[in-house]
C-alpha cells in the first residue's frame, strides 16, 4: 500500500517556484491498477516521477511524504531516500514514448542481460528472458533484433517485458500507449492487464484517454492544477462523477446514442426546432474528396 501524505513537489526556475504537485494525500491499495487523468501540465508526470523516486533538480520534494509499504533487500522499509535501490526490482517505470527509449545500438537480448541488478549468469537470464517475451507475445527472434528492426508495438512490448522482468511490486506507466495506433494500443493495454493479473502488482497508468481508463483501471485519480480533485473506484467515478472537472472529462467521451449535439445538428439541418433532423445523416461531398455527414430535415418534421 502506498500512502501519499500531503505531498508537495515543486520546480525552482531562478526565483520562480512552480508547485506542480500541491498537497496530495491518498492511499493506493496493493494489486490495483490506478488510472491518472487530467489536462496537460496538471502534474501527472511529476507525481509519477516523485513516486518513482526520480526527484532531481530543478524538481524537489517541498513537503509531505511518501510511504511505500514495502521492504528493501536489507529488510528495512523503503523510503524516498532508498527507493532508487529498488528501481527495476521492486519498482519500474515505463516513461512517455518509452518505445523510443531502448538503446538503438544494443540488441534486445543484451538489453536484458545488461539490466542493472540482473543475474550475472547471462545464459540463465537469456533463457528466462526468451521464455518471458514469448509469454508477452513477442517472437523469439525479437531477442536478436536491434530496436529499429521492431515495430512500435513490439518495442513497447519489449519495454513492458524489461519493466516487468523482475516482477516489481509497483509499475508506473506514463502514457504507455501514446504514439501507437489504436489496435496496438488496445493490445498493449490488455498486455498490462494480463501482467497485472499474473503478478498481482500495483500499476499506475497515466493517460489522456478516458476510454483507456474505463477499460483498464480499477481506480481513477483525477488531477487538476497540481491537486487531486477526485479519487475512487473507476466504476463509481464514471457512473457518478462528483467534481465538475471529472464530469467534463467524462462528458467529453462520445457514447452511442449521445444526444448532446442534437440542437447543433438540427440547426445545421435548418430544421428550426431541435427534433427535426434525420437520425442518420447522409455523407455528402462538400469539397472534392472531402465528405461530411450533413444532417437533413426529416420528412414531415415540424418547421
Ligand atoms: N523540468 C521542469 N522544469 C520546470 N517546470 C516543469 C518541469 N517539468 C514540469 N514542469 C512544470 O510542472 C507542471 C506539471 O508538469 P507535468 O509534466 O507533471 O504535467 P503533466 O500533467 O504530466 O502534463 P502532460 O500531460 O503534458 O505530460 C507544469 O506546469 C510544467 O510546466
Amino acid at each position: 500500500m502506498i500512502k501519499l501524505n500531503d505531498l508537495k513537489i515543486s520546480y525552482r526556475i531562478g526565483n520562480r517556484v512552480i508547485e506542480a504537485v500541491n498537497g496530495v494525500t491518498l492511499t493506493i491499495p496493493d494489486g490495483s491498477i490506478v488510472g491518472i487523468a487530467g489536462e496537460s501540465g496538471c502534474g501527472k508526470s511529476t507525481l509519477m516521477k516523485a513516486i518513482y523516486g526520480d526527484i532531481q533538480s530543478p524538481m524537489s520534494l517541498s513537503g509531505g511524504s511518501i510511504e511505500y509499504g514495502m521492504k528493501g533487500a536489507d529488510g528495512l522499509p523503503v523510503t524516498t531516500q532508498t527507493i532508487r535501490r529498488e528501481w527495476f526490482k521492486s519498482i519500474s517505470y515505463i516513461p512517455q514514448s518509452s518505445m523510443n527509449s531502448l538503446n538503438p545500438v544494443i540488441r534486445i537480448r543484451d538489453q536484458f542481460t545488461d539490466f542493472p541488478g540482473t543475474d550475472s549468469n547471462k545464459k540463465r537470464v537469456l533463457e528466462r528472458a526468451r521464455a518471458y517475451i514469448g509469454k508477452l507475445g513477442l517472437p523469439a527472434e525479437a531477442m536478436e533484433s536491434y530496436p529499429h528492426q521492431l515495430s512500435g508495438g513490439m518495442r513497447q512490448r519489449v519495454m513492458i517485458a524489461l519493466a516487468t522482468f523482475f516482477q516489481p511490486e509497483l509499475i508506473i506507466a506514463d502514457e504507455p500507449t501514446t504514439a501507437l495506433d489504436v489496435v496496438v494500443q488496445k493490445e498493449i493495454l490488455l498486455l498490462l492487464m494480463e501482467v497485472q493479473e499474473l503478478m498481482g502488482n500495483t500499476i499506475l497508468v497515466v493517460s489522456h484517454d478516458m476510454g483507456v481508463h474505463y477499460q483498464v483501471t480499477h481506480k481513477m485519480l483525477i488531477m487538476y492544477a497540481g491537486r487531486v480533485v477526485e479519487y475512487g473506484d473507476t466504476e463509481s467515478v464514471f457512473a457518478d462523477p462528483q467534481h465538475p472537472y471529472t464530469k467534463m472529462l467524462i462528458d467529453s467521451l462520445p457514447t452511442i446514442g449521445d444526444d448532446s449535439m442534437r440542437g447543433v445538428l438540427a440547426s445545421m439541418a435548418g430544421a428550426g426546432g431541435d427534433r427535426a433532423y434525420r437520425v442518420e445523416p447522409e455523407l455528402i461531398e462538400v469539397k472534392p474528396g472531402h465528405f461530411m455527414a450533413r444532417p437533413s430535415q426529416s420528412v414531415g418534421a415540424a418547421a
